[in-house]
């Protein structure tokens, strides 16, 4: 298969590495607790079938779809529309109606003990017809209240380990948040470590799938230029911002028991701070890329909370259409308190990075959707050219990672304004993922349901990195609990969010980039 012709959402080179033989995962058969949900429909149903339209899948394989209500007449045609939808596939695509067929649904309650015994004998019939030799790969894409249950269900009836004497495998990917603070997610980790070995499970954050984060390693170690000038020597400042302008789509109940800092901050953006800031790694194995990402967290000084800001917002425009405000959302008190945008100024104390503010914000209902890490240098030592504009002679070089969407790199510069006079003016240089590789559909997905078929966690979170990330932000949320937001709405829809966002920068004389 040519690059121009690798199906949409999938590398080329994964594409290569499996005509190869390198990254075939065995046979085996996914099972998804939480079938009939959000997740299941609109990201793990296509990238399954992503991965199938490559050839990455197993020819052996199949997919068991769990949730509670009797779905079994409109599973089927119900995920269909998910991967055509989600997926950017065509209704005639032929590899299709295959794939289709390899998909079940199986109800049962998350507690009903009979439901997880036939669930048992359903799999082992799958296996026998469809040749997937007891592997199993669990994904519990359900509320986190579920996840402790389930995987203690799967070890009381015989599904957490292989049979006795085999040499089949069993994996759990675990969805985010994992745990809401840090007392919990180190109770969470007890409860499933009772049942499952560290390396049988797969703590996802799909941020980490996307190919634009991934590439924030292979652009700070894969390339001679970048390292030497990656530290508080040449950088003033960093920020990392993931702004989202839709709101909490329908999921009220879960978001007002969430917030920013547990939905996205605590997770999403933090394991985007460890990649930027964080030593290289021995190998790119999963022990040693995990040990340089918990450094990091690990020497994060305290976040004091006045070094913290949180808004909720309020009534607004965005996209030319009003919406409504966060407590008129459908399921969510009209007093809510929750957080739906929050700002912090964080310190790494270690010989790179002692002195260098990172600034991270994430917010729900913001101006546009971006996320993006921007690298701030130092300003050159003189300014020997004049600008031409009052701007430029203070402009620093930036360095922007654009995760997304628009995914790509640029280097804010200066260069000569051409004319008679020796003025300056700031340019970019910029790399575009599209134009140098074309459109992906991929949501992240891809990547790490195919690494979890391969037994390589290299790409999901450990146990101790969940709980030194809890750790740093368990005092904030506790001093924000005391503290009841008056204050809130403080931003409107629409807008870059909260003034005391800006005012958490300019104490330090910086500001955000514009979203
Ligand atoms: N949606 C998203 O974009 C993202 C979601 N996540 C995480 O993924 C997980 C799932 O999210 P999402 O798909 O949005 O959730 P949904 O609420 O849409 O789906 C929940 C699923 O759990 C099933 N369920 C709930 N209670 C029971 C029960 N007692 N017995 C059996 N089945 C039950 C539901 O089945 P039924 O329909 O039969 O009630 C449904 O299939 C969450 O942890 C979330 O934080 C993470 C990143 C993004
Ligand atoms: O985990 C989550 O992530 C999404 C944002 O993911 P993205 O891939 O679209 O950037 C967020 O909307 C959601 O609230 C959160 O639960």
């Amino acid at each position: 298969m040519s690059a121009s012709t690798v199906p949409v959402g999938v590398s080329a080179a994964a594409v290569d590495a499996t005509k190869k033989g390198e990254r075939v995962p065995e046979p085996c058969i996914v099972v998804i607790f939480g079938a009939s949900g959000d997740l299941t429909k609109r990201k793990l149903l296509p990238a399954l079938y992503h991965l199938d339209q490559s050839g990455l899948l197993p020819k052996d394989f199949a997919v068991v779809g769990v949730a509670r209500r009797d779905l079994s007449a409109t599973f089927g045609p119900d995920m269909k529309e998910g991967i055509l939808k989600g997926g950017g596939v065509e209704e005639n695509d032929p590899k299709l109606k295959p794939f289709m067929d390899r998909i079940s649904y199986f109800a049962t309650e998350f507690d009903d003990d009979a439901g997880f015994d036939k669930l048992k004998a359903h799999l082992a019939e799958l296996d026998g017809k469809f040749n997937t030799k007891g592997n199993r790969l669990f994904y519990l894409a359900v509320a986190p209240e579920f996840f402790a249950d389930i995987t203690r269900r799967l070890g009381k009836h015989g599904m957490a380990s292989p049979e006795a004497g085999d040499k089949h495998w069993v994996r759990v990917i675990i969805e985010k948040p994992f745990g809401t603070d840090l007392e919990s997610a180190r109770k969470l980790n007890d409860e499933i470590n009772d049942v499952l070995a560290e390396d049988q499970i797969f703590r996802i954050d799909h941020y980490l799938g996307k190919e634009t984060v991934q590439n924030i390693l292979v652009f700070r170690f894969g390339n001679g230029i970048f390292e030497p000038v990656w530290n508080r020597n040449f950088i003033d400042h960093v920020e990392i911002t993931a702004a989202e302008s839709i709101g909490i789509e329908g999921r009220g109940p879960f978001y007002e028991k969430a917030g920013a800092v547990r939905d996205v901050l605590q997770n999403h953006v933090m394991e985007v701070l460890s990649f930027v800031a964080m030593e290289p790694p021995d190998s790119f194995e999963a022990e040693a890329v995990r040990t340089e990402k918990l450094k990091v967290w690990r020497a994060i000084e305290g976040i004091p909370v006045n070094n913290t800001v949180r808004g909720q917002y309020g009534p607004g425009k965005v996209d030319g259409k009003d919406v409504v405000g966060y407590r008129q959302e459908d399921r969510v008190s009209p007093t809510s308190s929750t957080e739906t945008f929050a700002a912090i100024r964080l310190g790494i104390e270690n010989w790179r990075w002692a002195g260098v503010p990172f600034y991270l914000r994430a917010g729900k209902r913001l101006a546009k959707r971006v996320t993006e890490v921007t690298i701030v240098f130092k300003q050159p030592p003189l300014h020997l050219f004049k600008s031409n504009s009052s701007e430029d002679n203070i402009a620093p070089n930036i360095i922007k990672m654009r995760i997304q969407p628009d995914e790509g790199i640029s280097l804010q510069f200066g260069a000569k304004v051409p004319g008679p006079t020796t003025n300056l003016a700031q340019v970019n240089m910029a790399f575009s993922y599209a134009d140098a590789f074309g459109k992906s559909s991929a949501n992240g997905y891809e990547r790490l349901l195919l690494d979890a078929m391969l037994g390589d966690a290299t790409l999901f979170a450990h146990r101790d990195g969940v709980e030194a990330t809890w750790a740093l932000f368990t005092p904030i949320l506790e001093a924000w609990a005391k503290v009841e937001a008056k204050h809130f709405p403080n931003y409107a829809a629409g807008t870059e969010g909260p003034e005391c966002a800006d005012e958490l920068l300019a104490k330090d004389d910086r500001k955000w980039e514009k979203l």
